[in-house]
């Protein structure tokens, strides 16, 4: 339904918050629009210039981790430019939401370039008496800041919310007022904290202007692959939007918690499968936690409840890494752990990262992530683990190299949750696994895989056991159709550790000086 061009509209900014239900700044703008005015609902694909937004912009983390070395970052607080597999993500979504938003009598705006003048002059444009959106936690909020201000000069108003976070970064802090650095103690402090809010229904309707709005053609965006199309695997694997994000969320409750006590073995599917939804915010951490609430007040016993009290952790490790991002803005470049910076890498041998990327290392587990993640756009936790070890540990390649690859071909990329995971292998992150600890893919793999069929399933022309031991006579094979390891994984632990040892020497010598 339109409304005449002189009635009141507010301008709804969505962001990774790709949703009808609860959505408090469509709700609100909805409302505020009122019963005579109009809803204007956009996304811009945004494309900043990145030396608008310098860092370190002020925040917290300068007090927090105030280093010199921290403070000389190379990056900008504009948003990441999002990988390949999140581009593909991103069209279908933004396809589903349109036709979410057409069934209740709406439109979806699609407008590209640096939403600090797209956003405003969109305003003005559409005569918005009021813009609204849902808040974000990572460095683009500087751009959120920059937006607010020119509105407000230019006599607009600018509304925010909490949708995407349970706990928003400055909510939850130790006793003296600082940011936890330990996840166990921060998700203490969360849980002592009121309940999450309730979720907010999905409107009924939509009003749009009178006059149509001009949009972006989607296609032109080219957010999909083409010359390669990359992407089957990705369509065979998911179905991104709202509906399937609620249909993941009923299959996990209805099937997956009961076994998630099983969520370290990769070949169950008892995951739920909700990172990418939860990154684009195709659902939300509140509709999450009140589903798994209800369900563990009402129907679920026994181990059901642990698992259920373990799964709402694991949303809890995603609430703590958008909060070290908050606080740690350079989280993406530089190592937490100052003493990380005297890490002797080794020169990127491109051979090996390559065998790495495709899943050709002769590594069983490392490979069969490998290529889950190439094909799928998703890879099992305990086996993102593993392979970012083996990158890091085995090959000492920088972190920031994985993390790059990760990025470019996760569907759930995330800026916090990357870089935080990262450099929780590496040792380098806070609350990290200790820089010794060498993940075994064999010892992972007959614990995690003892029959092998998720490496089966990936890596079909291996002969041999989850542990990696060929069968007999398959070593003849070396070279052939799947190659022998590319290190010897003995020897390159003991490397690995060396280095470490070469770290902390060079740390303790700075220190004496
Ligand atoms: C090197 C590495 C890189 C990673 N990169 C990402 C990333 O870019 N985006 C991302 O969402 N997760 C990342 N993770 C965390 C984790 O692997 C995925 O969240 C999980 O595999 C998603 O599958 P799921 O939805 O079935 O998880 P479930 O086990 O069902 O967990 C439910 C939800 O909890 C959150 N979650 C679970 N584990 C973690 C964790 N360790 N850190 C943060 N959130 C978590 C996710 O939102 C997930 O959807 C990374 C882990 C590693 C080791």
């Amino acid at each position: 339904m339109s409304k005449p061009d002189s009635s009141p509209v507010s301008l709804v900014w969505l962001r990774n918050d790709l949703r009808l239900e609860d959505n408090p700044a469509l709700v609100a703008g909805i409302e505020a629009a009122g019963d005579h005015g109009a809803v204007v609902v956009v996304y811009v694909l945004e494309e900043p210039d990145a030396a608008e937004y310098p860092l370190p912009f002020q925040s917290a983390s300068q007090e927090e981790n105030s280093e010199e070395a921290r403070q000389s970052v190379p990056n900008s607080n504009a948003p990441r430019p999002l990988g390949g597999a999140s581009r593909w993500w991103l069209h279908h979504s933004l396809t589903a939401l349109a036709s979410s938003l057409r069934a209740i009598g709406g439109e979806l705006v699609l407008r590209r370039g640096n939403a600090a003048s797209v956003i405003p002059e969109l305003a003005h444009e559409v005569n918005a008496t009021g813009v609204y959106w849902n808040r974000r936690y990572t460095n683009a909020r500087a751009v959120d800041g920059v937006i607010k201000s020119r509105l407000r000069t230019s006599g607009i108003d600018a509304h925010s919310f909490q949708a995407n976070l349970l706990h928003e970064p400055w909510t939850v802090s130790t006793g003296s007022g600082t940011p936890f650095r330990v996840f166990t103690p921060y998700w203490r402090a969360c849980l002592s904290r009121p309940l999450p809010r309730a979720p907010l229904p999905a409107p009924e309707r939509i009003t749009t202007p009178l006059t149509a709005v001009a949009s972006d053609d989607l296609s032109s965006w080219n957010l999909l692959p083409q010359n390669p199309d990359w992407a089957s695997g990705l369509r065979e694997t998911w179905q991104p939007g709202e509906q399937a994000a609620l249909t993941r969320l009923s299959a996990f409750l209805e099937v997956g918690l009961a076994s998630y006590h099983r969520r370290d073995e990769p070949s169950e599917a008892v995951n739920s499968m909700l990172s990418p939804h939860l990154r684009f915010g195709e659902i939300s951490p509140f509709q999450v936690w009140h589903a798994v609430d209800s369900a563990r007040r009402t129907e679920l016993s026994g181990q059901s409840l642990d698992n259920a009290a373990k799964f709402l952790s694991e949303i809890g490790w995603r609430e703590f890494n958008a909060s070290i991002l908050f606080y740690m803005p350079y989280l993406r470049d530089q190592n937490v752990r100052p003493e990380f910076d005297a890490f002797p890498w080794k020169e990127t041998d491109p051979h090996q990262l390559k065998a790495w990327q495709t899943g050709q290392t002769g590594v069983p587990l490392v490979d069969a992530g490998m290529r889950e993640l190439w094909h799928t756009g998703i890879m099992h936790n305990r086996v993102r683990m593993v392979a970012a070890s083996f990158l890091i540990k085995n090959l000492l390649v920088d972190w920031r190299i994985g993390e790059a690859w990760f990025w470019d071909t996760l569907v759930d990329a995330d800026e916090a949750s990357n870089p935080g995971n990262w450099q929780w292998v590496a040792g380098s992150g806070v609350d990290a696994a200790p820089y010794f600890r060498v993940f075994n893919p064999e010892t992972q793999a007959k614990k995690f895989d003892p029959e092998a069929h998720y490496i089966q399933r990936w890596v079909p022309e291996f002969e041999g056991d989850a542990a990696g031991k060929r069968a007999p006579g398959a070593e003849t094979l070396f070279g052939g159709s799947y190659p022998a390891p590319i290190v010897d994984l003995r020897e390159t632990r003991v490397a690995a550790l060396a280095a470490y040892d070469e770290m902390r020497a060079v740390g303790l010598y700075r220190g004496s000086q």
